[in-house]
């Protein structure tokens, strides 16, 4: 039983990307399942018109909540959580991924920047859970690019899709921390030298020191992360740097 990702949108073309590599592989092996729909298929009218200037005035279209609920009623599976993107949402971070990872499937509803009928939500979460949803403080032109960012935070954690299991679980943020630097061959490059602790072989010092430089990097990058931690996450000592 493969991971089920639908996504609506009115330009399925910008959704190619989600057969290709990291997920093109998973869903080869059968652990995820892609469909991508074009919301016209389900408008009625010879213009294929989904689209209509807001109630109230102001800039900008909204988009019509009847071509959705045809798609949403045709597309999405009971109980499945919708997705809407939109920088009016709730931040998606990596424990929002987690959780979705832990379910059957997501649908995701692309809309433009001026967003879908409200009522097309509050109509949703009446066959399921229904997360309108921000990737950043910044403004896209539609959801589309923001699908494929959720799709793959999400769809890389799911079990078997990233092949070292370890690599997922030392992301950055999966502690609530920052990643810290990272290092390969030449041990000296133009220069500029590997910590020397990362060549000692002392496996306790080097976890001492990646520990102290993921705080470094998220004092000085995230203190908005830090002082989210919870009050044990960081010991004694480290509290009082
Ligand atoms: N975080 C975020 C989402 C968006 C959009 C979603 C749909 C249209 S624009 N912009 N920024």
């Amino acid at each position: 039983e493969p991971y089920r990702v639908d996504v609506v949108t009115i330009f399925p073309e910008y959704l190619a990307p989600l057969r290709q590599s990291l997920l093109g592989k998973a869903a080869d092996r059968g652990l995820v399942a892609v469909g991508v729909h074009d919301l016209r298929q389900w408008t009625d009218d010879v213009h294929r018109t989904v689209d209509d200037a807001p109630y109230g005035g102001g800039p900008g279209m909204v988009m019509r909540p009847e071509p959705w609920a045809r798609a949403l009623e045709a597309v999405r599976p009971p109980g499945t959580r919708l997705v809407v993107p939109t920088p009016a949402g709730r931040p998606f971070t990596q424990a929002v991924a987690a959780e979705w990872a832990a379910e059957p499937g997501l649908v995701f509803a692309c809309g433009r920047y001026e967003g879908i009928d409200q009522r097309v939500a509050d109509w949703a979460a009446s066959a399921g859970p229904v997360s309108e949803v921000s990737i950043g403080d910044y403004v896209l032109a539609g959801g589309e690019s923001a699908v494929l960012v959720m799709v793959e935070a999400v769809t890389r954690l799911l079990p078997g899709v990233v092949g070292n299991r370890e690599s997922v679980e030392f992301d950055s943020h999966a502690d609530g921390l920052l990643e810290g630097p990272s290092y390969t061959r030449p041990a000296s490059w133009r220069g500029l030298d590997v910590p020397p602790v990362l060549l000692s072989g002392d496996h306790a010092a080097i976890a001492r020191w990646r520990r102290a430089e993921s705080l470094r990097r998220t004092a000085t990058r995230r203190p908005d992360l830090l002082a989210a931690l919870p009050g044990d996450a960081l010991t004694p000592a480290e509290r009082a740097v």
